[in-house]
């Protein structure tokens, strides 16, 4: 599935609070289903996304990873079991809490500044607060030249940037990303890289989809592999990358072709 947009959804300032933050962990996956026209496109018995460093996702193409990140942020409904976040039932309280980036960025047709401002906004951050915190997120992504310039100018790593920095101006418990550096070369991904390392030592748990086993080797805590729908496995990234359980996943890191 190829996304083109940006969700993003903000809470209210004492949402905000550190106290508060993490509540909506851990993310948990029970006997979840969702098919179409009858056909099972993703079934996951048992998968719980705990708080920690980044969690990747990995599988070949239409394995049903973007498909679990939807059904993790809410923007579809399982058609079988559900999602629990922190304890709770998804929905619109703990969705406030978690944010969403995509592989193309679709940003406001207005400055880096408003798109940013717009985050803030969202989040429900006092008008005092959002001038400083807009100029250390710009800053932190290295934007603070751009701030002025019209956001769909910007070259495709800087549009991510922003799409970063917008998503992490409300805080999120959970950030979740769609391939975010398919399309971006070397320094860019590192760029992108960098800010997801601070963003999950600030304390937002990275959940993120790539083809990428280089990126699970830098970023990675712990790797879920799916195939053909299904969870081939869960595993710490050494283990995942030395010693995998699922002869999916070895086959896929040796670079035989996964049919
Ligand atoms: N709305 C839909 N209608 C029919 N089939 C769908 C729909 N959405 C997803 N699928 C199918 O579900 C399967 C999983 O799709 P998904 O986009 O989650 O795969 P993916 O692992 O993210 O793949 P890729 O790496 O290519 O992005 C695919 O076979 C896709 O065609």
């Amino acid at each position: 599935m190829r996304d083109t947009g940006q969700s993003f959804t903000g809470g209210d300032a004492r949402a905000l609070a550190p106290r508060a933050r993490g509540r909506t962990l851990p993310l948990v996956a029970r006997h979840l289903g969702y098919s179409i026209d009858g056909k099972v496109l993703l079934n996951i018995p048992d998968l719980a996304i705990h708080p920690g460093g980044p969690t990747v996702i990995m599988g070949p193409n239409g394995a049903g990873k973007s498909l679990l990140l939807r059904l993790f942020h809410g923007l579809i409904q399982p058609t079988q079991g559900e999602v629990r976040a922190g304890g709770q039932p998804l929905g619109p309280a703990t969705r406030r809490r978690q944010a969403m980036v995509f592989q193309r960025p679709v940003l406001l047709r207005r400055s880096v500044a408003a798109n940013v401002r717009f985050g803030l906004r969202r989040a429900g951050l006092p008008r005092a607060a959002r001038r400083d915190r807009l100029d250390a997120l710009l800053a932190e992504g290295d934007l603070s030249g751009k701030a002025g310039q019209l956001a769909t100018t910007l070259s495709g790593g800087e549009q991510q940037r922003l799409a970063v920095m917008r998503a992490l101006a409300t805080a999120p418990d959970i950030l979740f990303l769609d391939e975010p550096t398919s399309s971006l070369d070397p320094a860019a991904t590192q760029a992108i890289e960098d800010l997801l390392r601070r963003a999950s030592a600030q304390g937002t748990k990275i959940v993120l989809v790539t083809h990428d086993p280089g990126q699970v080797r830098r970023l990675a805590e712990d790797v879920v592999f799916l195939h053909r729908g299904q969870m081939a496995e869960q595993s710490p990234v050494d283990r995942f990358l030395s010693d995998a359980r699922s002869a999916a996943a070895r086959d896929f890191l040796s670079g035989d072709l996964l049919v």
